[in-house]
């Protein structure tokens, strides 16, 4: 290692001390003459074996990797602009039709954020996405910032080791049968948060909605997975999960000054919080301490206050009234449609396939977005429209493989159904207690990683007995 290390410190003596072209003498000036063909030939052959390799010319057998130019690797850009313009814009599906038309395939390769992305098309490529084994497709396929402060976890289990840390989540925490135990303690939560923040204002007050619903849903996840209850505590969680987040979809880089380093001290303040209450509840359950529009709107709230009417004395709902509550469901659905959390299936190759004629190269990243399946008009009636009764009858409205508001298959979000039941607790409380409006209903909803309210989510709220 001496040895090299000093050779390679001789050669760039060397190299230092080669002398400026314009005071050179003639052998030493042949020599830089020398040395600039060589360059340039060294970095043609470069470029040229990385655009060979990248496109998968090398291999004759193989079909051809789907159209789309890539940018150089580290200093070209690729469509990192465009498509991230176009994302926070709401504008992917205008994003996908101009790549569609200028690659002349619904299958397309580019570089976003110094990667490899193929998109593929819906609905053949959202089973794929989905159906596929590790050995094909693995969970990895997110930007550096998300992975590094997400995805520590969960996401980094393959195969068996994957299958039985799902089967625990699943017994422990996932099942139907804990979520039924859980149903009380998240009904308590959303009312006293309503109680806490909605009610008691004066009629037509303004709440800024998002933040307050960020606050129960902490409050309902706090208790379930620590059983801490304390609002204040919970209430010191709350900016640091907004720090944490808001390093999500940043550029990487851990120095002072740069969102990702704050997020990252966030992430590390959370897991020091967390540690002390995972003690605390350890110590607890050993002492035996521990307790375990209008059309729409009328149609909601029939469905709630009929399984109100169905109570004697303000009874707490039950597992059978959520089941219930299938209309209130399409609702969800529908809204997830039209702006979904998250917006995309994002694998990566685990090894090279062939999809409809095209190569894939292991190490690119595959991706469907809702662009491209749940609101596209070749796949969807008129998918900007708000309509719950698309999902009336399952496959219909909504062709299978082209919505996948939690993931489908293999890799399906775990929290589904306990999702579902925050929701669905949290709205008919609301439906009982409010009726609300939108302060500014112009106001966008945009995207950074997850949807967010362009000037905040302000909502004039009315306290009454609504049934
Ligand atoms: C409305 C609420 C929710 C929505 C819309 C949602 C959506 C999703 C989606 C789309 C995925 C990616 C699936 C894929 O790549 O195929 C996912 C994964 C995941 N979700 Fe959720 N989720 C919700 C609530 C929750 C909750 C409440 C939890 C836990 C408390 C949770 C835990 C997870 C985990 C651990 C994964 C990773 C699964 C894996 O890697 O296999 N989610 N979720």
């Amino acid at each position: 290692m001496a040895k090299v290390a000093a050779d390679i410190r001789l050669s760039l003596h060397h190299l230092l001390e080669v002398p400026n072209i314009f005071t050179t003498s003639s052998s030493e000036s042949s020599l830089v003459y020398f040395i600039f063909p060589v360059l340039l030939v060294a970095v043609t052959t470069i470029i040229l074996t990385w655009r060979i390799v990248a496109n998968g010319m090398t291999d004759a057998k193989r079909p051809p990797p789907p159209p789309g130019k890539l940018a150089l690797p580290i200093i070209g850009f690729g469509d990192t602009m465009k498509f991230m313009a176009a994302f926070s814009r709401r504008e992917t599906r205008e994003y996908v039709a101009q790549k569609i038309k200028e690659c002349g395939s619904p299958v397309f390769k580019t570089t976003i954020l110094g990667r490899t992305i193929v998109f593929l098309d819906a609905p053949d490529g959202v089973k794929l996405l989905t159906s596929a084994t590790d050995d094909i497709l693995i969970k990895n396929s997110v930007p550096a910032s998300f992975q590094r402060l997400v995805s520590k976890g969960w996401m980094n289990y393959r195969g068996q080791e994957f299958k039985a840390l799902k089967n625990h989540a699943t017994d422990h925490f996932f099942g139907l049968d804990i979520l039924q135990r859980y149903l009380p303690i998240v009904e308590r939560n959303v009312v006293e948060q309503i109680g806490r923040s909605w009610m008691g204002q004066e009629y037509g007050a303004v709440i800024e909605s998002h933040s307050n619903i960020k606050t129960l849903l902490l409050g309902v996840i706090t208790e379930l997975c620590l059983g801490l209850t304390d609002s204040t505590e919970i209430g010191k969680l709350k900016p640091l999960f907004e720090i944490f987040s808001e390093g999500m979809f940043v550029v990487p880089v851990n120095l002072p000054g740069f969102q990702f380093y704050r997020s990252l001290q966030a992430d590390k303040q959370i897991i020091r919080f967390l540690k002390q209450q995972i003690t605390r509840r350890r110590k607890e359950l050993k002492e035996g301490r521990a307790s375990p529009n209008q059309k729409v709107y009328e149609q909601l709230i029939q469905e709630h206050s009929a399984i109100a009417r169905s109570k004697q004395d303000n009874k707490c709902l039950t597992w059978e009234d959520l089941r219930s509550m299938k209309y209130s469901w399409r609702v969800i659905l529908e809204t997830m449609r039209v702006t979904p959390v998250i917006a995309s299936i994002m694998r990566e190759a685990n090894n090279d396939f062939e999809y409809k004629g095209f190569t894939i190269k292991k190490g690119w990243k595959v991706w469907c977005t809702s662009a491209q399946s749940s609101q596209n008009p070749d796949l969807i009636d008129n998918p900007d429209v708000f309509d719950p009764s698309r999902f009336e009858q399952p496959g219909v409205g909504v062709p299978r493989y082209t919505y996948f508001p939690f993931g489908m298959g293999y890799r399906q979000c775990p929290g589904m159904e306990l999702g579902k039941m925050v929701i669905l607790v949290t709205l008919h409380h609301f439906l009982k207690n409010f009726k609300w409006s939108l302060v500014n209903p112009e106001a966008k909803i945009l995207y950074a990683v997850l949807p967010y309210f362009d000037g905040g989510s302000l909502i004039r709220i009315s306290q009454g007995e609504y049934f």
